[in-house]
Parts: C-alpha cells; sequence; structure tokens
C-alpha cells in the first residue's frame, strides 16, 4: 500500500515549517554527558512531550531515577512512552529515537554556532548539533504525526514511542524499563516489530537499511600521584608524574593500522566466512567516500572491503581524551596531579561488555606494573551496550525497502553500522521482535563531529520515507 500521494504532497508544501521546528529543537541544547545542561534535557523532553500531545499520540513521561556523572549525583531525564491507535487488526510498530545531543562548543572549530539551526541556501545544510543525530529523525516522525493529526486521516498501523535523553552518555535506565513494559499489559505489549532512525548512509547517494550494531565498552584510566598540581621546574624529574603513566598505558591499547593490542579482544571475533567479503563488494561505496566525511585522505586501507569489514564486523579502539591534563593556550608549566584517559572499544558478536572487562582490566593493570610507579592507577567502566544483528529477511526489512524504492527509486544497500545504540538489543531480546534501522542522513552528516549537519533533502524525503514504511507495513505479508 503506498503511502497517499496527499501525504507526499504535505511533506512538500511543509517543508519550510517542518526546518523551523527543527530549529526549535536543535535551540535546546539537549546535551545527556555534562551536568550543567541537564535541565535543557529535561526541557528538551517537554517540547517533545507537548508535540507529540498536540498530535493525538498519548504520552507518559518516565522517572528513570538518578545517577552519578563525574561524581555529581543527577536525576535522569525522563524517557518519554507514546501511543497512537489500537486498532487490533492493524500492526504495531515501536518507534524508538533520542532527543538527547553530544557536547558541541563553538570553539572546537564550528563554523556557526551549534545550538543555532544554521541554513545554507547554496547547498541545502541543515547546520547544527541533534540535526541528524537524532532530532532530524524525531521529528521526521512529528511530520507524519502532523500530516495525519491535520487531515484526520487515521494511520494506517498502531505507533508505540520510546524517546529518551540519555543514548549519547549510555542510555542508563532504559534497559530496565524497556524489559519492565515489554512484559504483558505493559506499555510495549502487543508490538510486532521496531523501527529506529538513528543512523546514517553509507555514503551520500544510496539508502540503506542497517542490520547491525557494535557495542561499546567506554573506559576511564585514572592515574594519581601528587596531593596538587606541580611546577615542572621544582619537581621535573623528581617524582613519578601521572600524566607520563597515562600517556604510556594509552600508546599500548591500539596500534596505528587499528589492531587491538589488548590480548584476546581482536582473537574473539571469528575470521571471515568463505564468501563474507562478496557481501561488503557490492555496497556503494567508495575510499573516497570515506576521506570526504573524514576530510583528508586518511584510510587505513586502499581496499574498500578492507575499510568496510574494519567499520561493520570488527572491533575497533578509540582514545578520547584526557581529563585533568593542561589543555589551554599559552605554555603554562604544570604536572598535572590527577589525569584521566578516556577510550572506547566498539565490539562485535560475540563480545560483551561483560567479556571484554576482565581483558581490559588485566592487561592494564600488568602494563601499569611494568612501569614500576609509585602513582595510583584506577580503571572505570563508564558505560556500555551489546552489539546486534538482526534477521535482514524478515518482513520488517521488506517494508522498509518498499519505502525506500517508493521514495528515492532506488533498491537500499544493507550494511551494518560501526556506531552503537545500546537499547536496540533490549528491544530485540525483551520483545521478541524484529528491529530495522531506518536512517535518514547521509554519510558525511557529521554526527559527534563540528558542524554536524542534514540535508533538507535528506530530512524532507527521510519525512517521506518513514510515513511510507508505514504504509507498506500496513500492507506487507506478515504478522497480523
Ligand atoms: N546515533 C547513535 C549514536 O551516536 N550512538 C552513540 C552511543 C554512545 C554510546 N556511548 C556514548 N555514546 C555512539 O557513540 O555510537
Ligand atoms: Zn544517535
Ligand atoms: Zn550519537
Amino acid at each position: 500500500m503506498p503511502a497517499p500521494p496527499e501525504f507526499i504532497k504535505f511533506i512538500d508544501d511543509n517543508a519550510e515549517n517542518f526546518i523551523n521546528r527543527l530549529a526549535e529543537a536543535v535551540a535546546i541544547p539537549s546535551v545527556s554527558g555534562d551536568a550543567k545542561y541537564r535541565q535543557d534535557v529535561f526541557k528538551m523532553a517537554h517540547w517533545l512531550n507537548a508535540q507529540l500531545n498536540s498530535y493525538g499520540v498519548e504520552t507518559q513521561l518516565t522517572d528513570l531515577g538518578k545517577h552519578v556523572m563525574d561524581g555529581q549525583e543527577l536525576q535522569l531525564p525522563p524517557a518519554i512512552l507514546g501511543k497512537i491507535g489500537n486498532n487490533p487488526n492493524k500492526k504495531t510498530v515501536l518507534i524508538y529515537g533520542h532527543f538527547d545531543v553530544q557536547p558541541a562548543n563553538l570553539s572546537d572549530g564550528w563554523s556557526s554556532e551549534p545550538f543555532v539551526l544554521t541554513i545554507n541556501r547554496e547547498n541545502g545544510q541543515l547546520v547544527g548539533r541533534g540535526s541528524t543525530d537524532d532530532k532530524g529523525p524525531i521529528l521526521g516522525w512529528l511530520n507524519v504525526l502532523q500530516y495525519h493529526a491535520e487531515n484526520q486521516k487515521d494511520l494506517p498501523v498502531n505507533i508505540k514511542f520510546c524517546f529518551e535523553g540519555m543514548e549519547e552518555t549510555g542510555s542508563e535506565g532504559l534497559d530496565d524499563l524497556v524489559k519492565k513494559e515489554a512484559q504483558s499489559g505493559g506499555w510495549f505489549d502487543g508490538v510486532d516489530c521496531v523501527c529506529i532512525s538513528d543512523n546514517y548512509w553509507l555514503n551520500t547517494r544510496t539508502p540503506v537499511l542497517t542490520y547491525g550494531l557494535r557495542g561499546i565498552s567506554y573506559y576511564k584510566i585514572i592515574v594519581s600521584g601528587p596531593s596538587w598540581d606541580l611546577h615542572s621546574g621544582s619537581f621535573g624529574r623528581t617524582i613519578h608524574e601521572p600524566m607520563t603513566d597515562l600517556v604510556i598505558l594509552m600508546s599500548k591499547l591500539v596500534d596505528t593500522k587499528g589492531h587491538i593490542l589488548i590480548p584476546g579482544v581482536d582473537e574473539m571475533v571469528p575470521s571471515a566466512f568463505a564468501d563474507e567479503r562478496s557481501l561488503y563488494e557490492k555496497l556503494d561505496y567508495s575510499i573516497e567516500d570515506i576521506e570526504a566525511a573524514a576530510g583528508a585522505s586518511i584510510a587505513l586501507s586502499s581496499d574498500k572491503v578492507e575499510v568496510l569489514m574494519g567499520r561493520m564486523r570488527s572491533p575497533s579502539l578509540s582514545l578520547h581524551g584526557i581529563e585533568g591534563a593542561f589543555y589551554g593556550a599559552g605554555g603554562k608549566t604544570v604536572i598535572p596531579a590527577k589525569v584521566a584517559g578516556k577510550f572506547s572499544i566498539r565490539l562485535v558478536p560475540p563480545q560483551t561488555p561483560e567479556n571484554i572487562a576482565p581483558l581490559v582490566n588485566k592487561y592494564l593493570e600488568a602494563e601499569f606494573a611494568k612501569l614500576g610507579s609509585k602513582n595510583k592507577l584506577v580503571v572505570e567502566e563508564v558505560h556500555g551496550g551489546k552489539p546486534w544483528l538482526a534477521d535482514l529477511n524478515h518482513w520488517n526489512f521488506e517494508a522498509a525497502k518498499a519505502a525506500t524504492r517508493a521514495v528515492y527509486k532506488q533498491e537500499p544497500d544493507m550494511t551494518r553500522e560501526g556506531g552503537s545504540i545500546p537499547v536496540t538489543l533490549t528491544f530485540a531480546e525483551a520483545l521478541g521482535a524484529n528491529v530495522v534501522l531506518l536512517p535518514m542522513g547521509r554519510g558525511d552528516d557529521g554526527a559527534h563531529s563540528t558542524n554536524e549537519k542534514l540535508d533538507r533533502s535528506n530530512f524532507i524525503e527521510g519525512s517521506k520515507l518513514l510515513g511510507t514504511y508505514l504504509y507498506e507495513l500496513a500492507a506487507v505479508q506478515g504478522k497480523k
């Protein structure tokens, strides 16, 4: 069942209003990983909740309790559970998205204020933090709801929503909520399938459907020694320096070709099966695509399959930063007293945060012991999420494929994503339902980066895609 032509026209006719709404959402700096923005994450939850209510979605703001972040106890932002439609003859889809964003400061190298949506009329780019990750896609669903509400049209399927405000910081509290609401009589009772729009095409031209995500284990290694920062002239070569120890430890985690140096981690992953390369060979992707998205000619290999396998079916370890280190302008001659190095490992099956942790701890402790340092080492696992793989022959994927063909007149590529959405596996397991990832944005959107953008055409065509998917879902042969 194709989407009605009036729906497609409505999306086109209202494009400017939709962009204005995206600007409103981007203007709320809902950064979940920084305590000083916590009130804004709440504000964003209430903004989104009001939008959903205005289109007839019944909602419940669910308190997820408290957590400790950087030594501070904070209230977690609420999850928004929503539902619209209750027709037993229709399928029920659960839609997930997140309304929190990664940190962003103009001084990181943005060309415009990150929390002001800047519209480039020449190339159609909508630049702002959260534009593609994940406010644009969430607003895509609102655009679909708006058409049905304003035109008194019934939705083709029943919809349940689950929107959270902690995805970028480990989805704290959400797993337990999903497991509870998946039970008989719970909010998610009766869900037939799940759709998440929170990842990206591989390139800038070919839509994709995604059937896999890497998991994540995020670590902090804290090295401390002196009771306060010291003068490097007075104390240099007289004490064990925490930063020296930390930098040596961090240099032992990964090599320049991306191999993980923690014994047992890379080895846990089975080698590619005989014909596996052909899966990657046929994806519309080139070394130029990754280098254009990275803004430099720095791919680890000139073999596209190797690069794709590195992103999709291998684990990776990235070093993110050092807290407590001197980083300002000028030449401050200080020995920092306490430094915390941050790194994460992206996980693929059969790796999990639980089976990786002993390997990480044992290795770091052994390497630290080799330094003969009198400083103190603490290894902290900050948050984690398991990897996920779906059955891509499911009717949920058929519906997403049909929608892609209808809107983009193209066959989507089938991809595994290098990033992580920790709750995906929980949905699949707790609900026993198939999950499809149906991204809106392009591979060069710069999620988590400076100058994050969503192309206007991806926002508008992507809104059509999400709505069309609902109609195809209603029509596809499957459960119900
Ligand atoms: N769009 C999904 C996404 O960006 N997910 C984050 C999740 C995460 C986990 N820890 C911190 N963030 C990702 O980095 O993959
Ligand atoms: Zn996201
Ligand atoms: Zn993200």
